[in-house]
Formats: structure tokens, C-alpha cells, sequence
């Protein structure tokens, strides 16, 4: 396993948003988390970084383990963390730069100057991110007049730059034409041979098509997780069925 949850459990405020949430994450697989809206998937998503960290009035009890370690202990080194487990957001959040200042930023804010490795970091980011045939003669144009599809996958190709081990994609294609996100998806199906997936996704047909594992979340609770066939063909808890065929959500 790449990473453990056990028994989570996060409060905004008095507000409880995860409860008694326990998931395994397999190596070099993609696991999609899937439910309503307001479920707590993006919530559940941003522990794995502890992103939450950022929030104020965040407070989380349980256990998560990466590789082992317990993530959440007070010597952890969020710099070292947020490097090994990279987010992809929603939207693309590119800075007003160019492509090549863009996808090395990481790089650079950890200290890299070295223009030869840099250089070698941006193509090889930018071909895993299935981007380079398209930038490779526009490296120093501004990163904002690309398509939204080609920025989505620039933010792939920044977050791959400095070499993590898990991806948390938190609805990687919501704002993305059907084209774009079938890159997107052959992307995904591509970087799992080196790379451990979670993504958070609205779309059944994206969970289905691209994840080995879906878990299904309800009123923050984890109500059932299994290969993702399984969850869509043969769920055990009738609340996962109603949410797949459309029932409610
Ligand atoms: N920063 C925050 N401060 C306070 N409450 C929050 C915050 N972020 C989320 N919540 C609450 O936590 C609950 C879970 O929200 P979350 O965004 O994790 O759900 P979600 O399943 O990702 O929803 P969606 O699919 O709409 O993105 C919601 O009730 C939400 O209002």
C-alpha cells in the first residue's frame, strides 16, 4: 500500500465533514473517490498533503500513513510532503509566466539553477504530461494564451517536475472540452505505471473508464470501496447502487 488512512475523522469549526473514514491506497493504481456534492471528497482529498493544514479552524484526528510513515507527525516536513504528493486542481492555476518558468517553478522554489537540468526537467515533464509535441517551439510564450485543456496539462507537467510519488487530482476535468479530457484520461491511465493516482471525479463514466478502485463517500462518511467493476456492477450497499444509477446526487 502507498498510503493508509485509519479511522479519520475532520472537524471545520464544530462542523464534523469526515467521520471513522478508513482506506488503503495501492501503489501504482488510480482510485477514484466519488459521491455527492459536499460529501467531503475535496476534504478527504486534501488530508493525504494536509492541505487542510492551511485552513484555521481544521481540526482531524486518525491516522495517515504514507509509505509507512505517519504523515501527520509534528516533525513532518510539509515542503518534502507537498513535493511527494502533488495536486492538480479543478481549475488550471498557472502563474503569469511562460511555459518553461511555469513547469520548473517547483524546481526552482526547491533550490535548482542549473539551466542544462532544468532545461532536461521541463521536456521530460512536459512529454509525460503528453504536452511537448505541442509547446516544444514556444517554450518562452506566456502560459496564459494556451487552450484550458493544454493548461491542465501544463499543471500535470509542473507538478511531475519535481518527481512525486502520489497525484491527487481533485476533478482534474470539470472544466474541460470532451477532447481535452480524453487526454486528460489516457494521461491518467499512462502516469499510473509510475505514479499513484486519487481522483476525485463527478463523472461515473470517468471513474469508471480510468480508475482500478473507486470509493464511494456519502455525508462524509466512507460508505463502501472496491475494484471500481465491482462498485459499478455489483456494489454491496444499496445507498451506492441509488447514487450510481442516478438515484439521488
Ligand atoms: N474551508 C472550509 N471551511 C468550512 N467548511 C468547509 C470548508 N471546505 C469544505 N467545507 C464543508 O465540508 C463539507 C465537505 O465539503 P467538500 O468540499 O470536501 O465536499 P465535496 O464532496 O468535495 O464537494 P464537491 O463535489 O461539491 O466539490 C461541506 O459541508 C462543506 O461545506
Amino acid at each position: 500500500m502507498k498510503m493508509t488512512i485509519s479511522n479519520l475523522n475532520l472537524y471545520y469549526g464544530e462542523q464534523q465533514a469526515l467521520a471513522g473514514v478508513s482506506l488503503e491506497i495501492p501503489r501504482n493504481r488510480v482510485m477514484a473517490l466519488i459521491g455527492p456534492s459536499g460529501c467531503g471528497k475535496s476534504t478527504f482529498l486534501r488530508t493525504l498533503n494536509r492541505m487542510n493544514d492551511l485552513i484555521d479552524c481544521v481540526r482531524i484526528d486518525g491516522r495517515i500513513e504514507l509509505d509507512g510513515a505517519n504523515v501527520y507527525a509534528d516533525d513532518m516536513d510539509l515542503v518534502r510532503l507537498r513535493k511527494r504528493v502533488g495536486m492538480v486542481f479543478q481549475r488550471p492555476n498557472l502563474f503569469p509566466m511562460s511555459i518553461y518558468e511555469n513547469v520548473i517553478y517547483g524546481c526552482r522554489v526547491h533550490g535548482l539553477s542549473d539551466k542544462k537540468r532544468l532545461d532536461e526537467i521541463v521536456e521530460k515533464s512536459l512529454r509525460r504530461a503528453a504536452l511537448w509535441e505541442e509547446v516544444k517551439d514556444r517554450l518562452d510564450d506566456s502560459a496564459m494564451g494556451m487552450s484550458g485543456g493544454q493548461q491542465q496539462r501544463l499543471c500535470i507537467a509542473r507538478v511531475l517536475a519535481v518527481e512525486p510519488e502520489v497525484l491527487l487530482m481533485d476533478e482534474p476535468c470539470s472544466a474541460l472540452d470532451p477532447i481535452s479530457t480524453m487526454k486528460i484520461e489516457e494521461l491518467v491511465q499512462e502516469l499510473k505505471q509510475e505514479y499513484t493516482i486519487v481522483m476525485v471525479t463527478h463523472n461515473m463514466q470517468q471513474a469508471a473508464r480510468v480508475s482500478d478502485y473507486t470509493a464511494f463517500f456519502l455525508n462524509g462518511k466512507l460508505i463502501e470501496h472496491d475494484v471500481t467493476d465491482t462498485i459499478f456492477t455489483n456494489p454491496h450497499d444499496k445507498k451506492t447502487e441509488d447514487y450510481i444509477t442516478g438515484r439521488f446526487g
